[in-house]
């Protein structure tokens, strides 16, 4: 049985779709989340398999803007919606739409694509590495006390609308966006998704709640959390989960994190995939009472090599010559001088000799500044030809702030 690639026909895209939720164990989705996901689909940059009549395979990717360290937002391909259906699993079906789909990436002039993993074992053999790991947490708020900056009791926090204020908090990401490796700028549409609260999906908790941060009447911070009502024989025993939170100060965040954590009614902060330096960490009495943990964030996979290394800025002058091994996408591979620092950088092919090899995930793991290359090499990952060079990389490599993804796709 063969199966054919297509590029996906909006007219075809509820059977397509429908693959998909398959694919994720058929339960259907709300109707607003469905409708969103329709409307953000962009069917140019999406295949579908096909066996006869039937969709068997889907892939997507949408159209990006990340932040990479120096600030710059570098197009990229978003990677998304992919599913093979389970009558038709392991049989090469994801491996054919991960080779059109870079192939089509690399003729698009984006030289990153980007995911989230249902499972982080998937697509590491596609040359994916993990960019960004992402930390989650909950706040034992009855045991943990936290403490504001200077300048906190001057902030006023208001309650607000979530769709009446989306349109300040877009204003406060949008700030954000350059100074964090990982964000997405908002494509038109995505404004959406932040405050998409299908009843169905809320498992008991309250409609999505706002509260804005002010000084001087100027918004300067967000956070847009439900809160979940609950009580034990002893008592109240409420939970807040954290959807999203935002601020261009210490000031304001503290505030809104000190808002979060006392709540009355409610003992936990649940906080669910937030950058892996979050100030929470620095303003809680005790972190071990927060039970962090760590999981997989972004992956990312560089699909120019040259043109990837020499979008970001680095944090201190380097230039070493990687060997760069590269199975799925050969066009990379081979050896690249990267010469940079924190003003800008240049990466073209070599015939130097090289100072570090390494395979093409180990750079997209340690490309956002999250990773760094001296844990790769610790790893038996990254191997040192010229002795010194590894240092030099990996403190260029390095970011003063973590990178984070702030929303699924
Ligand atoms: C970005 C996103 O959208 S992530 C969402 C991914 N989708 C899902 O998790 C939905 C449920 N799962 C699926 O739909 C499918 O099982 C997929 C898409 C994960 C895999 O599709 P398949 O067509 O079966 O993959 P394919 O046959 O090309 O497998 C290629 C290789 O990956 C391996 N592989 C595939 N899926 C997995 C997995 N879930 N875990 C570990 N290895 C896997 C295969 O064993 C195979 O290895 P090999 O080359 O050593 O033989």
């Amino acid at each position: 049985m063969t199966t054919e690639l297509r590029v996906l026909d909006p007219a075809d895209w509820d059977d397509w779709y429908a693959n998909l939720e398959l694919a994720f164990g058929g339960l259907a989705e709300a109707p607003e989340e469905r409708a969103l996901w329709r409307e953000l689909t962009e069917c140019d940059r999406s295949v579908g398999a096909w066996d006869g009549e039937r969709v068997v395979g889907t892939a997507g990717a949408f159209s990006f803007r990340l932040s990479v360290p120096g600030g710059a937002l570098v197009p990229v391909a978003g990677v998304t919606m992919v599913g093979v259906a389970a009558t038709h699993r392991r049989r090469g079906i994801l491996t054919s739409m991960m080779r059109r789909q870079l192939d089509d990436v690399r003729a698009w002039g984006e030289p990153l694509a980007v995911l989230t993993a249902s499972e982080p074992e998937i697509y590491g053999r596609f040359g994916y590495g993990i960019g960004a790991f992402t930390a989650h947490a909950s706040i034992d708020t009855t045991r943990v006390r936290l403490t504001a900056p200077e300048g906190a009791d001057e902030v006023v926090l208001r309650q607000a609308d979530p769709a009446k204020a989306a349109a300040a908090c877009e204003a406060v990401y949008a700030r954000l966006v350059p100074g964090r490796p990982g964000m997405l700028a908002r494509q038109p549409g995505w404004e959406r998704l932040p405050l998409l609260d299908p009843p169905g999906g809320r498992e008991g908790a309250s409609p999505l709640q706002c509260v804005l941060a002010e000084r001087g009447g100027e918004v300067v911070g967000y956070a847009r959390y439900a809160i979940k009502p609950e009580w034990s024989y002893a008592g109240a025993d409420g939970s807040v989960t954290l959807r999203d939170i935002g601020a261009l100060d210490p000031a304001a965040e503290g505030a809104l994190w000190r808002f979060l954590c006392s709540i009355d009614l409610v003992s936990s902060v649940r906080i669910r995939s937030r950058p892996v330096d979050d100030v929470w960490q620095h303003l809680v009495s005790d972190v071990r009472r927060c039970e962090p943990t760590l999981r997989d964030g972004l992956h990312v996979r560089l699909v120019d090599v040259g043109a990837a290394l020499a979008a970001r800025r680095y944090q201190a002058p380097v230039d070493v010559v990687f060997e760069v091994a590269d199975a799925f996408c050969p066009w990379n591979e081979g050896r690249w001088r990267l010469r940079g620092g924190p003003d800008g950088a240049q990466c073209a092919r070599t015939d130097g000799a090289a100072d570090l090899a390494l395979s093409v995930r180990e750079l997209g793991s340690a490309y956002l500044g999250g990773v760094s290359l001296t844990s790769l090499a610790a790893a038996g990952r990254v191997r040192e030809t010229r002795p010194g060079a590894l240092t030099e990389a990996a403190v260029a490599f390095g970011w003063p702030v973590a990178p984070w993804l702030p929303h699924g796709f």
